[in-house]
Order: C-alpha cells, then structure tokens, then sequence
C-alpha cells in the first residue's frame, strides 16, 4: 500500500535528509513540503541536490496544509510541533525530529528548554527494548536528539547488562556544523569554524543531558550520574561519542564484548565493529547506522565505548522514517541506506 508523507521544515537540514530518503522510499511517496520564511519559493532554491524535487513550491506551514496525508513529518525548531500536533487528525502518523515530546519528565523539559511540557511521545530509537512494539502501535513519534542517539547506543548494552556502573559515566559527542541546523549562526560562520574544533554547552548545560540520562537510567534499571560534552568540529556531518564509564570489578572484557554483540547482532543499523577498529564519522556519512565498538581500560578500571553516525541520518530523519516504517507495519529497514558514502 502507498502512503503519502507531507514534510515541514523542507528548506532545512533535517527536511532535506527527509526528503532526499524519501525520494527513493518504495512505499511512501512525497506529498506537501512547507517551511518558514521561504514558504512560495521552488524547493530547488534551498536544497539543490534534490534535483527531481526541485520545482516543488514550498508551502506555509500549516495544519491545513499539512493534513490529508497518511504520514507528517516534523523538522522545525523546537517549540513548533505541538501546536500543529494538536490540529491533526488522530490518525495521521506525526513524526517529529524536534525535542518537544522526548522527555517524559516535564520537569526536566522546563528546566533545559523553559517553555511549557507539551508531553511524551513514543521514543524513535527502536533500538531500545520495548521500543518496537510502542512504535508499532502510535500515531506519533518522537525522534531522539542526534548526540542522544549516539551515546545511548555507545553505552546501552553495558549498562543493561550490569557490566558498566551508573554512576561517573562521561561523554564527549563530536559533531559536524549541520546539526546546528541551515540557519546562519555567528559560531558556524566558515573562517571561525573551519581549522578548529571547540565545546559547547559544557558543564552539563547543553539540553541533551536530561534525554541522554533518561535513556541510561532505562538501561541501567537506575538513576545515572552522567557529564556530556558536545564539542563542534569542522565537518558538515557526523557525530563521535566517545563515552567511559566505571567496569564492575567481577566483570571481564569478554563478558562486555558478548553484552553489545548481543544487543546488535541482529540489528541492521548498528555494527559492532570487529575487534581492534574504531568507529569514525567517516563510515556513516548518507546511511542511517551507526559503528559501535567497547573496549576496557584497565588501567583506569573503565570501559570506553564509542559510537559514530551521521546527524542528519541516524541521528534524526534516518530514524524518523525507520520508526515510520515500524509505525506503517512496513518492513524496518525500508527505503534507508545501510551503507555509507566514502571517501
Ligand atoms: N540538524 C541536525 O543534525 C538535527 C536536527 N534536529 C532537529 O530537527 C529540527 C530541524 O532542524 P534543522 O533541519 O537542523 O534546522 P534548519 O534550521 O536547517 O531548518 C529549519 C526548518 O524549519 C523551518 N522553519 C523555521 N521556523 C519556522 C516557522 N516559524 N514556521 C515554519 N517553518 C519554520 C525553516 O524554514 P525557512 O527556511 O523557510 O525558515 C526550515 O525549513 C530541529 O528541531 C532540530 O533540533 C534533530 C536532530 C539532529
Ligand atoms: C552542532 C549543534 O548545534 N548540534 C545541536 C544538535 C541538534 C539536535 O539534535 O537538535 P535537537 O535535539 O534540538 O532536536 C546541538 O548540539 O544543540
């Protein structure tokens, strides 16, 4: 059966990665694109890559123009998807790239983002035990922050498994300028960031803290005490989390080793990668995976594990449509490159 899916946000980063999947998408074909101050113009404007979608006109963004297809996909700032939300039909699958409904602590939300809860929505990081048969079963999608993603999958099998403590875990997520998004921002100008990388966010105020941590208290069955690091790179895509965490003395190398191949042996989107190399952004430009490998420090009594994608895939429209895929009872992976574009 064929679905149509209307994308709103298409003149930006994660719009784009939308609609460039989509455009090969077997199943779902490209209804209304909407945006913001670009609303009349041809698509081809702002994203030229999309060649066979170029003379689409960009729509307004709204409800009505958003309804009548079976799909929406959401890829505005945040703070935008709620209203719309709440004007669409019950029955209309809402997929939102934004935060505005990850957290399920309004508390947490109020703190990081200073607005109102809008609510919680099921989690698109089907990856994550239970999250399958939730996202089987909605009509709306949350997709997770793109560091998120990245540190969640780097340190979840450990910590499920009781190899890794919950407490003192560190993170530090590498990313490319697109996740700031399209819109000019002084620190993304070029000769400021090209030749140089620096933190952001640091000492636990960037807003991906309260999703990261509420991911790994589901992984380790409590509370964790996390520090996050974001550090912006000169590189258009990719994010590197490169996270330690404290290995329970009676717990060996293999046991941890064993714990992520069964947690991703079977996963088509993310690859533990063999023993010996290490994940880099590199291996997952275009494709909607991530590269995961752990090892044990045992000077320092920590593991270390990473996890490398692309922001722009798995780290947002990637997973947006594979939780789609899952919400349409369409077979996962369809539609969604498995393997990167290199060099
Ligand atoms: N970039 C990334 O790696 C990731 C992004 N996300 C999230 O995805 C969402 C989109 O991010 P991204 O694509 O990077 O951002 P961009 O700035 O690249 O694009 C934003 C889009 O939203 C539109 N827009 C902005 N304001 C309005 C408005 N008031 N009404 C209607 N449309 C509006 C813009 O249209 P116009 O150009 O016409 O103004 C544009 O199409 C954000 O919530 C972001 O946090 C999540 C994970 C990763
Ligand atoms: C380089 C850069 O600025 N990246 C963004 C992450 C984009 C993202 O994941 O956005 P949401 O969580 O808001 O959806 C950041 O660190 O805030």
């Amino acid at each position: 059966m064929g679905y149509t899916a209307a994308v709103a946000g298409a003149s930006g980063y994660a719009g784009g990665e939308l609609l460039r999947i989509l455009n090969g998408h077997p199943d779902i074909d490209i209804g209304t694109v909407t945006a913001g101050g670009s609303a009349g113009s041809a698509l081809g404007q702002h994203q030229p890559h999309l060649t066979p979608l170029a003379d689409r006109v960009i729509a307004e963004t709204t409800a009505r123009n958003l309804a009548q297809h079976d799909i929406v996909f959401l890829a505005l700032p945040q703070g935008q998807s709620a209203a719309l939300a709440e004007e669409l039909d019950g029955d209309t699958l809402v997929v939102d790239c934004g935060a505005d409904f990850r957290l399920s602590n309004p508390q947490e939300w109020e703190t990081y983002y200073g607005t109102p809860h809008a609510g919680t929505w099921p989690y698109g990081l089907p990856e994550l035990p239970g999250a399958r048969a939730q996202l089987g079963d909605t009509r709306r999608i949350a997709v997770p922050g793109c560091h998120v993603t990245a540190v969640t999958l780097a340190l979840f099998p450990g910590l499920a498994e009781g190899i890794l403590e919950p407490e003192d875990i560190v993170a530090v997520g590498v990313t490319g300028t697109s996740g700031a998004g399209k819109s000019p921002k002084p620190h993304l100008l070029g000769s400021e960031t090209m030749g140089s990388a620096a933190p952001y966010g640091v000492g636990g105020t960037h807003r991906h803290n309260p999703e990261i941590r509420q991911n790994l208290t589901t992984a380790a069955g409590q509370p964790v005490s996390l520090s996050f690091t974001p550090v912006l790179a000169p590189m258009p895509r990719g994010i590197l989390a490169t996270c330690t965490a404290r290995f329970r003395p009676e717990a060996t190398p293999s046991q941890l080793r064993s714990a992520y191949q069964r947690h991703y042996s079977d996963e088509s989107f993310v690859h533990l990668l063999p023993e010996g190399t290490w994940p880099a952004t590199a291996m997952t430009v275009g494709a909607n995976t991530a590269a995961v490998q752990v090892t044990v420090d045992t000077s320092a009594e920590r593991a270390v594990a990473v996890a490398a994608l692309d922001n722009l895939t798995k780290g947002t429209a990637g997973a947006a449509v594979q939780s789609a895929n899952l919400a349409l009872g369409l077979p996962e992976t369809t539609g969604l490159p498995a393997v990167g574009v290199a060099p």
